[in-house]
């Protein structure tokens, strides 16, 4: 059975439904220590968490069973996505549950940044009855300046507008035309920063938003800016802020998330100016069972080797296109494989050429199987699809990918060429609707061959007997031939025969093949076939 460890409170509906599901074991340890998490995680196929678990890189290698990784909100910050990419291990999110929630806190908050709420409501509790002290400024004619137009940054946008705001943006991803029908404006980060009467961020933090609005950026801004984050800490650099506090550039901060949390010590706790909450933007009911049913969903269907939308390292395919693209997905392994056994020495270019069906279909997953092959064969560890992109990256392979509407000849056509430090190779195949995958090209010879898992290639002189030698060594051997195709460059001249075998051919023998009059090399390989 498999096993789901979950360590972070998640909602009662989210749990039901994993327990619901019959085919898991489920154990819960919220709370779980660091330590403790990586002493057990190996027993695991499954981790379920929010925020607060730091699923660090020693969590993942120490989670040798691990599969998926699920959260149950927007943000995987907290998480080192690309030590699980590298592991192979897929994770999750479930991002559309808390949007509105998020985007009405953050509403709430600059209402209440406006109108001094916490404070007044402070000051009222230990007995004071100060009315000027906490006059606040309108919403309305301010204008907002969003970086970070995603999804909540969008439903903050709708609101804003509703109280009478202008709104300007930037997002990388935000078109003018976008913005024009959604009545914003579009601007640069400066030009946001410095237009804006509030300024709320909703970025994910990654290495490029870390410190995004920092003493540069709180130079341009007007004096008296409010500034929230209901984002991530550290997209706001904290230290930054205290010095545009303190001189005076900004007149208020509302802060839902914090450089380092649980944010107990942080100096900007004791501004008045600065109203703080404890990650509370996605805590409502609403949101909590959303997000948690979402990624509960999620994992059961992952698990099950079923399909789900939010992966976040590896691009989501429904089971229809998963079914359309899974011939051309199994081809590009083998012809990957194929070439990377073929070539000699090492591997510095892989050059995918895709000529019809394949274009129309979502060609990173054929890519991903092709390096698969590919890498496997020269990779240490286990390659997943997951990791394969990574890896080619990280070992400095260039992987280039051409895509052309038709073939000359085939419907569909997937060619692998691969160029290392000593030789080159060059191995095409299609798929045949009705016949299944063929081989149809390696390097100058052209061939068709159904690809199988034990498969023996010769290089030779073309000259009687070739095949007849061949044949009776493998039948002396015991090795039963299941298929064979001969192809050569011209009478005489240079040949190859690939043949289909029904299981290994030992050294020995290969041996007395390589030794044969004629013969130029002779390779045994294995091929990923799925049965
Ligand atoms: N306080 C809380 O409890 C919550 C916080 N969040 C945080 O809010 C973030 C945003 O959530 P969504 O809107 O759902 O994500 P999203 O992915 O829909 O939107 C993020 C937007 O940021 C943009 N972006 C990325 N890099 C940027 C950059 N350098 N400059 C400007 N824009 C950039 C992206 O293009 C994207 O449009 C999450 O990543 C999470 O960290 C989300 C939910 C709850
Ligand atoms: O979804 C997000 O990104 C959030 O920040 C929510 O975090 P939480 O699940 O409340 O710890």
């Amino acid at each position: 059975m498999q096993r789901i460890l979950v360590t972070d409170p998640i909602s009662e509906q989210g749990l039901h439904e994993l327990y619901a599901a019959g085919d898991f074991e489920i154990v819960e340890k919220v709370g779980i220590s660091a330590g403790e998490l990586v002493h057990v995680i190996a027993e695991f196929d499954a981790l379920l968490v929010r925020s607060q678990t730091k699923v660090t890189k020693e969590v993942i290698l120490a989670g040798k069973k691990l599969r998926v990784i699920g959260r149950a909100g927007v943000g995987v910050d907290n998480i080192d996505v690309r030590a699980a990419t590298k592991a192979g291990i897929l994770v999750i999110n479930a991002p559309d549950g808390n949007t509105v929630t998020t985007a009405e806190f953050t509403f709430s908050m600059m209402l209440a940044l406006a109108r001094h709420i916490p404070q007044a409501n402070a000051s009222l509790r230990s007995g004071k009855w100060e009315r000027t002290l906490f006059t606040g400024v309108e919403l309305r004619d301010k204008i907002l300046g969003i970086v970070g137009f995603g999804r909540i940054g969008t439903e903050v946008a709708k609101r804003a507008q509703v109280f009478g705001m202008q709104v300007i943006a930037y997002d990388p991803f935000l078109s003018v035309t976008r913005g024009e029908k959604l009545g914003i404006q579009v601007a640069s980060l400066d030009e946001t920063i410095q237009k804006a009467d509030f300024i709320t961020v909703h970025t994910p933090l990654t290495k490029d938003t870390r410190h995004l609005i920092s003493d540069k950026e709180f130079a341009m801004m007007k004096r008296g800016v409010k500034v929230l984050n209901c984002a991530r800490g550290g997209i706001i650099d904290e230290a930054a802020l205290i010095r545009a506090l303190d001189e005076g550039v900004v007149s208020g901060a509302a802060l839902d998330v914090y450089e380092e949390e649980p944010a107990m010590a942080n100096p900007l706790l004791s501004y008045p100016q600065v109203i703080a909450t404890p990650h509370l933007g996605a805590s409502t009911v609403e949101a909590q069972v959303n997000v948690a049913v979402d990624v509960a969903v999620g994992l059961i269907r992952l698990l099950r080797g079923e399909s789900y939308p939010h992966t976040v390292n590896l691009p989501a395919l429904s089971a229809e296109a998963r079914k359309k693209v899974e011939p051309f997905v199994q081809l590009g392994e083998i012809i990957g494989s194929m070439a990377a056994q073929t070539i000699r020495g090492s591997v510095q270019q892989v050059q995918i050429k895709y000529f019809g069906e394949p274009i129309t279909q979502p060609i990173d997953a054929i890519t991903r199987s092709i390096l698969k092959g590919v890498l496997t064969h020269f990779y240490r560890e286990e390659v997943h699809l997951i990791s394969a992109n990574l890896i080619a990256e990280e070992i400095g392979i260039e992987v280039i990918e051409t895509k052309q509407p038709r073939h000359a000849t085939y419907a569909n056509l997937i060619e692998v060429q691969l160029s290392g430090d000593q030789s080159k190779v060059a191995v095409a195949g299609t798929v045949i609707p009705g016949h299944g995958l063929h081989i149809i090209q390696m390097d100058e010879y052209s061939v068709d061959i159904a690809p199988s898992e034990a498969m023996v290639l010769t290089w030779h002189r073309d000259q009687p007997g070739m095949i007849g030698h061949v044949g009776g060594i493998l039948g002396q051997s015991g090795v039963n031939i299941a298929s064979m195709q001969v192809s050569r460059q011209e009478n005489g001249g240079q040949a190859m025969m690939i043949l289909g075998v029904d299981r290994e051919v030992d050294a020995m023998h290969l041996k007395q093949i390589r030794d044969t009059v004629g013969m130029d090399r002779v390779l045994y390989i294995e091929l990923p076939i799925q049965s």
